[in-house]
């Protein structure tokens, strides 16, 4: 099995996201997770962009043990050796020196022929071999440079010293075939070939980055780059901890190995996308929130039976907490009995197919049902199946400043529907009144709370009321989306129990 390499980039490419700006401190964090995450080298930054980036790249060359740390510099003599001063005292510093190849690079940004920058690479290839151990050249712009000048820069680079040759898709225009072949135009056409290692840096402006950067390492590549979470300039660059994943579980058909410890992949993604403000889209591949989250009830059965059903990754592989099955309104029976056992619920099949009946219902009006829903939901079910009435129907209508009215429809156990309407100072006693006319009650409500169980804007309310009458006192409680329908549930399960008491008592 071949080994690749990975190129970290999180710190240099990575931080020209725009609007991402870290400070030494965050970006020595950073590079200390890297490290624990394997990455073979780890460009630190561009010490001669600014007296921050020397500090932070001197800082992280002075930390880092297991990792080359790397330099960005301008084919310029002044950043060549202002990258030496920052790298000197690193354990394994290495410099990347870097031109543009393109036409229209080199014509409208370089303003400098092929003659001209084929004499840079030379001179400063040189001077870079001369100052470091390691130098890595890269052809900016690359995948829309002319091949033959392509091959015959990257020839001169490495018979002066380059060691590692970079062949970014900087603007990320090419597709997987394509740079595929461009790597073995180049094993062909680069008489030095064998004697650098070739690496690939790709960024993901038509959404192929990784797809390119695979392709590029089935071609026979040995190094590979790109940032955590893929961040980068313009729409960032190859997402690292996809690549290494993609490697580790289709190792059968890349037949390559990593040094990238994947348990670490989930905290090296959190904590750059909390230190960069870079949010991880919820459906990102390998560190989105979603990517283990079964919904639909189909999915769900398949992975309560056999995770790989549905699952080719493991979470825990990454690093991530166990699979997460989100009830929702795809899902079905097994999930939610298997989320109800969880909870240590043993119901009955009866109580099953209502609980499972009242889920749907709820499900239905909330994008997620959480735990909390869960409960709140068996709790409902239990007062709703104790009590003599029923809720069946409720209309209120609201006037700004003005008396409230409120028509409620009840049904007892015998099914039988009493409907009654009356009117209140606000809404909630407008129900109260109704519901009283309906059950022929002249009670007091002595106690009225509400809380709200879950989170969101689609929380549950819970409503807990107390009724007293002729010396009894009766609590009750009701819970829904809606305020109004949970406080009209609380006060039918209090009054009902009401009402039997009174009646007993006659
Ligand atoms: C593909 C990439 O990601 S490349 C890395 C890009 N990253 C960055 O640019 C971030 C850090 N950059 C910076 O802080 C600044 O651009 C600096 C400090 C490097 C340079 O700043 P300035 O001297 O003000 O120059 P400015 O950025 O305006 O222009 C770039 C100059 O470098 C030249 N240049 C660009 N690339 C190279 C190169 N690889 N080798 C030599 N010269 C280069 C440009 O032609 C231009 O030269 P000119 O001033 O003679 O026209
Ligand atoms: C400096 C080079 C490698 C680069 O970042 C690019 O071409 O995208």
């Amino acid at each position: 099995m071949r080994q690749i390499l990975f190129m970290d980039t999180t710190l240099r490419d990575g931080e020209q996201s725009a609007g991402v700006n870290l400070n030494p401190q965050e970006k020595l964090q950073i590079a200390r997770q890297l490290e624990r995450l394997g990455v073979n080298v780890m460009e630190a930054g561009f010490a001669a962009a600014s007296e921050g980036d020397f500090q932070s790249v001197r800082d992280i060359a002075r930390i880092v043990q297991n990792a080359s740390v790397m330099s960005l510099a301008r084919a310029k003599e002044s950043d060549i050796r202002t990258a030496y001063e920052a790298l000197k005292d690193a354990v394994a510093p290495r410099l990347h020196v870097f031109i543009a190849t393109s036409d229209i690079h080199m014509k409208h940004k370089l303003r400098m022929t092929r003659e001209e920058v084929l004499d840079t690479v030379r001179s400063t290839v040189a001077l870079s071999k001369s100052l470091f151990p390691v130098v890595q050249f890269s052809a900016e712009d690359a995948t829309r440079t002319d091949y033959a000048f392509l091959a015959q820069v990257v020839e001169e680079a490495i018979r002066c010293g380059a060691d590692v040759i970079n062949i970014p898709d900087t603007v990320g225009y090419t597709n997987p075939q394509e740079y595929y072949q461009l790597f073995q135009y180049l094993k062909n056409h680069v008489p030095s070939y064998d004697k650098a290692i070739f690496s690939c840096h790709c960024h993901d402006d038509l959404g192929m980055a990784v797809a390119n950067s695979l392709a590029a390492i089935e071609s026979g590549i040995g190094q590979v780059e790109g940032t955590i979470n893929g961040i980068g300039e313009r729409a960032g660059n190859a997402a690292l901890e996809e690549i290494a994943v993609a490697l580790h579980i289709r190792k059968d058909h890349y037949q390559a190995d990593t040094s990238i410890h994947l348990k670490e992949i989930k905290a090296t993604s959190a904590l750059v996308s909390r230190l960069t403000g870079m949010v991880v889209p919820k459906n990102k591949a390998v560190v989105g929130a979603n990517a283990f989250a079964h919904e639909s009830g189909i999915h769900q059965d398949g992975v309560l039976k056999e995770a790989s059903t549905y699952e080719i990754i493991s979470p825990e592989l990454v690093g991530e907490e166990a699979n997460k099955l989100v009830l929702g309104k795809h899902s079905g029976r097994h999930a939610f009995m298997d989320r109800m056992q969880e909870l240590g619920y043993q119901l009955s099949e009866e109580e099953r197919d209502r609980a499972f009946r009242s889920f749907k219902q709820l499900a239905d009006r909330k994008k997620e049902v959480t735990e909390e829903d869960l409960h709140a939901l068996i709790l409902g079910e239990a007062a709703a199946h104790d009590q003599p009435y029923e809720v069946k129907h409720l209309q209120v209508h609201f006037v700004s400043n003005s008396t409230q009215s409120a028509t409620v429809m009840l049904e007892d156990q015998d099914g039988k529907v009493l409907e009654d309407a009356a009117t209140g100072a606000g809404s909630i006693e407008a129900i109260y009144n109704a519901i009283q006319r309906i059950l022929d009650l002249d009670c007091e409500l002595i106690d009225y709370r509400i809380q709200s169980i879950t989170q969101g804007q689609d929380a549950l309310a819970h409503v807990h009321t107390e009724l007293q009458q002729g010396g009894k006192r009766v609590s009750g409680f009701g819970v829904a989306q809606d305020v109004l329908e949970a406080s009209a549930r609380a006060y039918v399960h209090a009054a009902g129990k009401l009402k039997r008491l009174l009646t007993v008592a006659r």
